[in-house]
């Protein structure tokens, strides 16, 4: 059984590598020695059924929780335990949704939060060096207005992030951790309360985001068609643990996974 596991699991480029992280909350075991690999440039399916760990993990890749135990390194570089910031800053984002904050600010003042490498806020250059800055903002600028317009959220760009529908927050969500110019993307749930149209038009632009820019996604994602029809590989998680992983064909036709899902291991 073990080594099924670890075979299924390995990739050939891994952008991505966790090797047997855990993460506790007192008594509750939420990761439990948990492996996988994500494959440069794929689009990936984390699936599990309810509880089994994959918003924990999702936290202990990004840096928002610190794992008890096991690495992560992401393009080679060990990302463990490093703050959200910082794993940003090397090219790997999560979204997460819009805080009261954010919600009271524009959609444009939001987009602009976000930029990578800015040279106003250091200090030396704030003083000699403004109109490096003044060329700065104006790239920046017209990179939020691009992925605003890729995004169809040009036309509310002054509105209040707390006045947008469901579905438009969650582009919001998306084109602003875009600003980062990440190299890879963690995306939990993110059609959770889209209406039909709006999920086309997020799948479109993941789509397009990994062929021309060739982002790497990881997605959790209840929608099990969505999945099976947007990812080109699929990890699955119980209880803690990486049970199987292989492309949706292999996933569909595999009786540990079935069984999970069916709790018939319990
Ligand atoms: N902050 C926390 N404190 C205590 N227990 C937690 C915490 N976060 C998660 N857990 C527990 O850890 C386990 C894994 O939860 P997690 O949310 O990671 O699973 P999941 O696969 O994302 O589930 P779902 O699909 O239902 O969102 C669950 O038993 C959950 O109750």
């Amino acid at each position: 059984m073990q080594t099924e596991v670890s075979e299924t699991a390995t990739v050939d480029d891994a952008v991505l590598a966790a090797d047997s992280v855990r993460k506790t909350f007192g008594e509750i075991v939420a990761v439990d020695d948990c492996s996988f690999e994500i494959e440069r440039g794929s689009i990936t399916g984390l699936i599990g059924p309810n509880g089994a760990g994959k918003s924990t993990m999702f936290d202990c890749i990004s840096g928002f929780y610190q794992p008890d135990a096991g690495t992560i390194r992401f393009d080679g570089t060990d990302i463990t335990g490093l703050p959200a910031h910082k794993i940003a800053h090397e090219g790997l984002v999560r979204t997460f949704q819009i805080t009261r904050d954010l919600a009271e600010m524009t959609v444009m003042e939001n987009m602009m939060l976000t930029p990578k490498n800015q040279t106003g806020e250091s200090m030396f250059h704030a003083v000699f060096n403004r109109d490096t800055i003044e060329r700065e903002n104006a790239e920046i600028q017209r990179d939020a207005e691009k992925l605003l317009e890729l995004f169809q959220l040009d036309h509310v760009r002054q509105e209040y992030a707390g006045n947008l529908s469901g579905g438009q927050r969650k582009l919001l969500e998306m084109a602003r951790m875009l600003m980062l110019e990440p190299e890879a993307m963690l995306l939990d749930e993110p059609m959770a309360g889209v209406n039909p149209t709006l999920e086309n038009d997020i799948v479109e632009r993941i789509e397009e985001l990994n062929r021309q820019e060739g982002v790497t996604f990881v997605i959790v994602e209840h929608d099990m068609d969505l999945v099976m029809d947007l990812c080109d590989r699929i990890i699955v998680m119980n209880e803690g643990r990486d049970l199987a992983a292989g492309t949706p064909a292999e996933i569909q036709n595999d009786e540990r996974v079935l069984e999970a899902y069916l709790g018939g291991d319990s």
